[in-house]
């Protein structure tokens, strides 16, 4: 089943198209890493999925509805990032409860054994939590309310390496047993491509692509050796990326299209093929140069 359709999706902001007829799907109970650089568009999605914001035009469905202001759709999806605030007059264990009273699948147990991990104390107030530890209490309700469609957009903002570990082994343990369907917006694809199935790859408001993890990584290869024997090898392929090395020597970046008998005579032209790294390759294609920073350095 589908959780979330969206066809031709555009949201304009006065003349700023965020979003750019997106079109696609996800299907239910996968994680998938909603992948940008800043500015592509990724809150406005999210946000547009949540019902939150409104299209400009296109059709989006989540759960088979229209998402805006639509009351299935909220109480079956739970939206965090690091503008979450709630009434100062709250602690953190009444927004627990309250959060409690509105998730149908609300686990209190999971809550309160997260909030006694993290060192969080009940009469604390939102307000005067750290960066990081207003990120990691919003991460105890995202995981505690055990929505239908969980949406996390940058959900490790501020939390340093041992929390975000900790919170990525709880995300990935809370899905085995109680699978749902995840969408995660971020920027550190390196180190959360471990829990994804899928990645969806945004430029610019548009789609650059949306595929399983497992053919991101096999998506492109990395050519490297003299500068003319990689010309050759290359052809006339799209290059994705490429660098010069020295004086004479070049690694290029192309789609993963060769023949084994490619493969052969680049070896014989003492090219080495190497993978790319998923981190890498959406960096690549997101870039506005083929060389990345080295092109403004570059004299020509
Ligand atoms: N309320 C708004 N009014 C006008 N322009 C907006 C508004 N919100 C976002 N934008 C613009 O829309 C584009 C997409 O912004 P968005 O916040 O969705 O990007 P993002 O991928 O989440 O970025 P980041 O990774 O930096 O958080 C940007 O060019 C941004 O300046």
């Amino acid at each position: 089943m589908n959780v979330v359709v969206c066809n031709k999706l555009l949201k304009v902001y006065g003349k700023k198209k965020a979003l750019n007829e997106l079109s696609f799907t996800i299907q239910e109970n996968k994680i998938t890493g909603l992948i940008g650089r800043n500015g592509a568009g990724k809150t406005t999605l999210l946000k547009v999925l949540a019902g939150f914001l409104h299209e400009t035009a296109g059709d989006v469905q989540v759960f088979s509805e229209k998402p805006f202001n639509n009351l299935k759709v909220s109480a079956n999806r739970i939206y965090i990032d690091d503008q979450m605030s709630f009434p100062s007059s709250l602690t953190l264990k009444d927004i627990l409860h309250t959060a409690g009273t509105f998730y149908a699948n609300w686990n209190q147990e999971l809550a309160e054994r997260l909030f006694d991990y993290f060192s969080f104390h009940p009469k604390q107030r939102h307000q005067h939590l750290s960066k990081g530890m207003k990120s990691t209490f919003h991460m105890i309700l995202a995981l505690s309310a055990r929505c239908p469609l969980t949406i996390l957009d940058e959900p490790t903002t501020g939390m340093d390496s041992a929390v975000r570990k900790d919170f990525y082994r709880a995300l990935l343990k809370e899905y085995l047993e109680h699978p749902r369907t995840i969408i995660l917006s971020s920027h550190l694809l390196n180190e959360i491509e471990d829990l994804l199935e899928d990645v969806l790859l945004i430029k610019e408001g548009e789609m650059t692509l949306h595929m399983s993890i497992a053919d991101l990584k096999e998506y492109a290869i990395g050519l490297n050796g003299q500068e003319d024997a990689v010309n050759e090898i290359v052809g006339n392929r799209e290059i994705l990326y490429e660098k010069r090395i020295g004086l004479d020597s070049a690694y290029i970046v192309v789609k993963n299209n060769f023949t084994d008998s490619e493969k052969e005579h680049a070896s014989y032209r003492g090219v080495e093929m190497t993978s790319v790294a998923a981190d890498d390759l959406c960096t690549y294609l997101t870039s506005k140069t083929k060389g990345g920073i080295d092109d403004v350095f570059s004299r020509g």
